[in-house]
């Protein structure tokens, strides 16, 4: 926009949709302040130095705007890549890794070790805020062996846990004193004393759930659920739970454990469940503050009927 004053002189404003980007994020800001949004940032986001800065902004932004983030975070591609190293193999069954015990070890080394400290430490170049744990802290998780259900029959994958309960303690102490919660997941069994190794979109939906998240975000490496993955890229935008219980038996590989995570996070009181594309830069900011929600929305049942878009 450009004005002219009485003596002629042309100015050029620069500043006014930069505003106009502020004001749009006023009813966003307003409706999502005190809640809890749980953020699960997948190994295959975490593609390069510049997006894991940026989702460090976004979060620090979530925490100072007056939301609650909490933050569960991925690592396949980095467990098996270190596996590699090793010489030892990665293998995957009904889109879960087949943990031997020595495996494990390296889960728990790179996810907890690794991958939780490096975005601990991006998190904190903006000051005291983020603390890192993982579900074996305060038994924030606890878990029981998974057997994998291929084709009707039980296999065993080794030390691969489902969760068992949640004590979401630890984690609200932490929000309450204004911290950023980074969970690995990881969780200790009650019934043997292993630790096991829980898919992280699952981790992040049954931590949405137990807090009572207001959304649950899931970053990715694509733009949300493909409606005819892989012959097509069009993107479902919005669905409800049962219209997603319809679709899961169709689902493949990663995107399995996501969307039965998204479905259990609306069967139970999370209001929205989101699969974004990590690989946009600021997405989150996108997604939670402006008009154009982007990927995929899944909602529960009750809301069928609200209006599409971001009305959630
Ligand atoms: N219907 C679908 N829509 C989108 N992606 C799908 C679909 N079915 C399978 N996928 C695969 O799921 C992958 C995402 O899951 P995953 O590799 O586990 O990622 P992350 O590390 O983020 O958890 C996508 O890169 C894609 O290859
Ligand atoms: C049991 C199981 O498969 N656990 C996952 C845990 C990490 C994870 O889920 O990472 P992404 O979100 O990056 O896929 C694994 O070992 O790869």
């Amino acid at each position: 926009m450009t004005t002219t004053d009485s003596a002629g002189t042309t100015r050029k404003h620069t500043a006014l949709p930069k505003a106009r980007i502020l004001v749009e994020a006023l009813p966003w800001l307003t409706r999502h302040h005190g809640k809890t949004v749980v953020i699960k940032f997948g190994g295959n986001a975490m593609v390069d130095e510049e997006l894991k800065a940026a989702f460090a902004q976004d979060v620090v932004f979530l925490h100072h705007a007056g939301l609650r983030p909490v933050v569960v975070h991925g690592g396949g591609p980095q467990i098996s890549a270190q596996l590699d190293r090793l010489g030892l193999e990665s293998e995957f069954k009904a889109g879960l890794r087949v943990t031997t015990p020595e495996a494990m070890d390296v889960v728990r080394m790179v996810l907890a070790g690794q991958v939780q400290r490096e975005l601990v430490g991006l998190l904190n170049e903006h000051g005291p805020l983020a603390v890192g744990l993982t579900g074996e802290d305060a038994h924030t998780m606890t878990a029981t062996k998974h057997y994998a259900d291929i084709d009707g029959e039980r296999v065993d994958i080794g030390r691969v846990g489902e969760i068992t309960a949640i004590d979401t303690g630890a984690v609200q102490a932490l929000l309450d004193d204004g911290r950023i919660p980074v969970l690995s997941s990881i969780a200790r069994s009650a019934d043997d004393g292993h630790v096991y190794n829980v898919n992280a979109d699952t981790a992040a939906a049954a931590l949405a759930a137990a807090l009572g998240a207001e959304t649950l975000m899931v970053l990715t490496d694509v733009e949300g659920l493909y409606e005819d993955w892989p012959h097509s890229d069009e993107v479902i935008s919005r669905l409800t739970a049962s219209e997603l219980e319809a679709l899961l038996p169709d689902l493949a590989s990663g995107m399995v454990p996501k969307m039965e995570g998204c479905l259990h996070a609306v069967r139970n009181g999370v209001t929205t469940a989101r699969v974004i594309d990590g690989r946009v830069q600021h997405s989150i900011l996108l997604e939670i503050f402006t008009d154009e929600g982007i990927g995929t929305m899944v909602v529960p049942d009750e809301a069928a009927g609200t209006p599409e878009g971001k009305q959630q």
